[in-house]
């Protein structure tokens, strides 16, 4: 595969250029949110400039317009991630986790009941674990947690015992952002299919990042967020299986979201839209096709790529160190791009301040994990994540930056 015109790319993202303190910015949170391409911008514009209006309510052409964007990019989002189905498969919601909640509420309200096992994985992040955790409680269901080993990646063993005929839902991270790592999802659908159960896959760290095919997985349901994949704030996408979706009642009522309305009884609307109620993300929807386009062209598998050289470069480079914890696989297929560490006798606050003083911008705390750092023993982790326009020279910015906190510590 050819690598990446970094150079090139990072024309896309002014931001990049930005000096703090007359230091050249070093983004490395691309876990938290990527940085917005251009083009992604430049057409959200576009549509609040010359066709912005609600969709699916005016007769006049600027909804109509305003409705085949919104509708299309549904379409087009669908259609990045395997999902056959179309629009029919798509909802759009505000984020990953309104996109857990969602199911979590439509179906697991609806289906689970006393007896009923939940099992999620110990590296889950909050949308998942909490919601879950809080659904189990309000149905009398149960939550079981596979545990990770001593690398970081899933026990399978331990997922099929705690996977039984008891299960109803499988819950996992696709990519952990805490650990870096890649699980075998695919393999957790099946386990999970072969006891009737259906599974959820969090794609949050994954679909920005690497080649993803839902129905490859066969996950019953997917969710992501477009702000981690260059694209805006404010817009998550559910995956579903059309027929999962079709039986599925909405949990948010309202306008747009229902076919007939008397003062006895209401009647839903059409899948995707009984599940979107009210003036959805339409610029947003917008800027995400945008995103989907410009991510696509460069080619998800040349990501993937690009960000796990960084990652085992970053990884080779902290490890050298000699006196920094790594979470998480050594590199290679099971390690996504990005590498969670402490520095020794340095709490990860004050090592990330202190990068800040050097324009490297990392994430420190508990990374929504907080059950997974109780796992790993320490109260919370530096994060170091890379996208598609990091360099090699970001990631010596990153061990200069760690070295001038070791030094101020020493
Ligand atoms: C695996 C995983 N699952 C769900 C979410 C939630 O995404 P939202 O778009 O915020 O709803 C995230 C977002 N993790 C950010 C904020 S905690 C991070 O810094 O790691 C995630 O990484």
């Amino acid at each position: 595969l050819e690598s990446l015109d970094v150079e090139r790319l990072r024309e896309d993202f002014p931001i990049l250029e930005r000096e703090l303190d007359g230091k050249p910015l070093v983004y490395l949170d691309n876990a938290a949110t990527t940085q917005t391409a251009d083009p992604v911008v430049d057409a959200m514009s576009d549509y609040y400039r010359r066709y912005n209006a609600n969709v699916h309510r005016g007769i006049h052409h600027l909804s109509q317009e305003a409705s085949i964007a919104y509708e299309e990019a549904h379409d087009r989002v669908a259609e990045f991630v395997g999902a056959s189905g179309g629009r029919e498969e798509m909802i759009f919601t505000k984020n990953t986790t309104e996109s857990e909640n969602l199911v979590a509420y439509a179906w697991g309200m609806r289906e689970l009941g006393p007896g009923d096992e939940v099992v999620l994985t110990e590296m889950e992040h909050h949308a998942s674990l909490v919601t879950w955790q809080q659904i189990a409680e309000r149905t009398g269901a149960d939550c079981t947690y596979i545990q990770i080993d001593e690398t970081g990646r899933l026990d399978m063993d331990h997922a099929r015992e705690c996977i039984t005929d008891d299960t109803a839902m499988v819950s996992a991270v696709h990519v952990s952002n805490t650990l870096g790592t890649v699980n075998p999802v695919s393999e957790l659908v099946d386990i999970a299919h072969d006891h009737d159960a259906l599974a959820f896959i969090d794609g949050a760290q994954a679909v920005p990042n690497r080649p993803v095919d839902v129905e490859a997985i066969d996950a019953d349901f997917y969710a992501f967020s477009g702000h981690k994949m260059a694209g805006p704030t404010g817009i998550g996408c559910l995956y579903g299986k059309a027929h999962l979706l079709e039986e599925m009642e909405p949990y948010l009522y309202g306008g747009g979201m229902i076919r007939k309305v008397t003062f006895e009884e209401s009647t839903w609307g059409d899948v995707p839209w009984k599940f979107e109620p009210g003036t959805p993300p339409i610029a947003e929807a917008v800027g995400l096709h945008a995103a989907v386009d410009y991510l696509e062209e460069i080619g998800m598998d040349r990501i993937r790529d690009h960000e796990e050289e960084l990652a085992e470069y970053a990884y080779e480079r902290l490890a050298a160190e000699g006196d920094i914890e790594i979470y998480g696989p050594e590199p290679g297929p099971d390690r996504s791009g990005l590498v969670g560490f402490n520095l020794e006798s340095v709490h990860a606050h004050d090592l990330a301040s202190i990068m800040n003083d050097h324009a490297v911008a990392i994430r420190a705390g508990d990374h929504c994990t907080q059950p997974l750092h109780d796992r790993l023993g320490v109260a919370a982790s530096a994060r170091a994540s890379f996208y598609l326009y990091n360099t090699r020279e970001e990631v010596d910015a990153l061990v200069d930056a760690i070295d001038s906190a070791r030094q101020l510590f020493a």
